[in-house]
């Protein structure tokens, strides 16, 4: 029998076919904080939470026979999926399950905002008849900004039209042609502050999100602007946001999610322009009842017959091929991380993976999505997953190719991925030391020797003397232990490029002091989310692994 732990409010109807099971017991818990769930989680199988549960490394240490955590529905960023890679759990989600429910959440709260619905109903209900405060907008021919315009996004800005908006639409992997298929205008994020009368937000949280709509932005917005947020606090400056409001410059918000929830920020709870839900994006019964169905599914299939439809991680491998492969998986998910923010961030149109050595006797296949999983993850963040990198890749209409060549590069194995986005191109090298684990060996067309590590700092140069004293000295003078440097270039007096390690992340501020240093021509922060940062202190042994 397997033991199905159920915490936050799950639907029951969702969870029938689980409980009916004979092979599964399945027992509820409200939703209780990771020390009181760490006593209990041990005796289970797999755990279905919502959002307000927190599945920490911390519990996960608890959770010695944990093989499955559920999230009934998208964001997993109330569970600690590196975390649970290590500890081998598989983390699945339900994808779509309850983009309808978030869609007309999301407009729900634009008419809310557009004819101050809230605010009217409170005075009405207290006994005030107030026909003058409450004067709204209307949607027709506004302009609706939509940044992120994947399931949700694109759902909303759909139902948006019909009520006779224009839309622009911002996202990495929208093209011109889907975009013009739907009725809608691709947009840049200036466009979209300089047009638009509403904007909505509909991307993950990632490091390139975070703050997306700041003092910066804000201030290149259209006076009256409303902001609608139904995706992920934090994408939004809240405290930003509060100032425009304030100043008069933005007129008001619509926030079902916050930077810290339960929120308790009264600029943001009292602001009579803003008006807040608690995170009900996806409480519909329709909604609860299908991510439950589907984890539910899912649970039953990954224990009854090892298969697994939905893995935010990757899935479990069994036997001869997960040996093999397991010292290559957490590397190919690096060089993915890496080439694409080398490649600035674009989104690509042509991938090239190339295989050398002992690999090429192997079946690729994992590797290969891995490694197309780590590219896709920069921009999809917990959408994309092992199972749907290949079909995600072919929905935003990349190409990818795979060579396995007979040629060896003087290692016993070797991995080569390009990334091209059709006028710029980004390569990362890399292998697995027998003994020493993985290491970088090549960026663009430079030869180096680098261990991955969370923050890497990539210099472009002119191959002149001095350069890494004065690289290290301004490092030094903000505090920025680097762990270790090294060069590479193709020809003496060149170009070069110096890839540090450090310690800790670095602000804007510093890239921006090392770009005044003559003959420095390119520097850019690199960070891996897979790895954690080093700790001062701690010596960390060479791990030694079989290839
Ligand atoms: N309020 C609530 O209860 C709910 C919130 N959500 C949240 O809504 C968000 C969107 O969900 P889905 O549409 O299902 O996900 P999705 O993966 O289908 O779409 C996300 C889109 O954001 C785009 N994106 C990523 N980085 C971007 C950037 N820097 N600029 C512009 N676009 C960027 C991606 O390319 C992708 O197309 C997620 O964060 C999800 O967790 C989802 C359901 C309910
Ligand atoms: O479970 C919930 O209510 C939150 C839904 C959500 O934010 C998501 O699916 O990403």
């Amino acid at each position: 029998m397997y033991k199905v732990l159920v915490t936050d409010g799950i639907s029951h109807t969702g969870l029938v076919s689980l409980i009916e099971h004979p092979h599964f017991i399945v027992e509820r818990q409200p939703t209780l904080p990771v020390a009181e769930l760490k006593k209990i989680i041990g005796d289970y199988d797999a755990l279905i939470v919502r959002s307000q549960t927190k599945v920490t490394a911390e519990l996960l240490e608890a959770a010695g026979r944990l093989r499955v955590i559920a999230r009934a529905g998208v964001g997993v960023d109330n569970i600690d999926v590196n975390a649970a890679t290590r500890k081998g759990i598989i983390v699945i989600n339900a994808p779509g399950a309850n983009t309808i429910a978030a869609t007309e959440h999301t407009l729900a709260m634009m008419l809310s905002l557009a004819r101050k619905i809230p605010q009217a109903h409170q005075k009405t209900a207290a006994g005030e008849w107030d026909r003058n405060s409450f004067k709204g907008v209307e949607l027709y021919k506004k302009t609706l900004g939509v940044i992120g315009m994947g399931k949700i996004g694109t759902e909303v800005a759909k139902r948006a039209k019909s009520f006779g908006m224009n839309i622009l639409g911002f996202d990495p992997y929208l093209t011109e042609e889907r975009a013009k298929k739907l009725g809608f205008t691709k947009a840049s994020l200036d466009l979209i502050a300089a047009e638009s009368d509403f904007i909505t937000i509909h991307t993950p949280l990632t490091n390139d999100t975070r703050g997306l709509v700041n003092d910066d932005y804000l201030r290149k917005t259209k006076k009256g602007v409303r902001f609608v947020n139904c995706a992920r606090g934090g994408v939004i400056d809240e405290k930003a946001l509060v100032r425009a409001i304030k100043a008069g410059h933005v007129a008001g918000a619509a926030l079902d999610v916050f930077e810290k929830e339960p929120v308790a920020d009264v600029e943001l709870l009292q602001n009579p322009n803003i008006i807040v839900t608690p995170h009900l994006g996806a409480s519909t019964v329709e909604a609860q009842e299908k991510v439950a169905q589907e984890v539910s599914a899912e649970i039953i299939e990954i224990f009854e017959t090892q298969s697994i439809q939905n893995a935010v991680n990757m899935p479990q491998m069994s036997g001869e091929t997960q040996a093999k492969l397991q010292p290559y998986l957490l590397l190919s998910d690096q060089m993915g991380q890496l080439v694409i923010q080398l490649l600035n961030k674009q989104a690509p149109t042509k991938i090239e993976i190339n295989y050398y050595g002992d690999l090429i006797d192997e079946d690729t296949e994992l590797l290969t999505r891995t490694l197309l999983k780590g590219v896709l993850s920069y921009h999809l963040s917990d959408s994309v997953n092992l199972i749907n990198a290949l079909h995600l890749l072919k929905e935003q209409g990349v190409s990818y190719n795979v060579v396995k060549n007979a040629t060896n590069k003087g290692f016993a194995n070797y991995m080569e991925l390009c990334v091209s986005n059709g006028l710029e191109t980004a390569r990362i090298g890399a292998t697995v030391l027998n003994g020493y684990g993985a290491r970088i060996l090549k960026i663009n067309q430079y030869r180096i020797d680098v261990k991955p590590e969370k923050y890497l700092l990539y210099i472009k140069h002119r191959d002149v003397p001095g350069m890494i004293g004065k690289v290290g000295s301004l490092l030094g003078d903000y505090g920025i232990n680097i762990g270790t440097m090294q060069v590479g270039r193709t020809e003496v007096g060149g170009e070069a490029i110096m890839v540090l390690t450090l310690d800790k992340t670095m602000g804007s501020n510093v890239i921006r002091e090392l770009m005044l240093i003559d003959g420095l021509d390119e520097a850019q922060l690199l960070e891996l989310t897979n790895v954690d940062s080093f700790e001062p202190g701690r010596v960390e042994p060479e791990k030694v692994e079989s290839v």
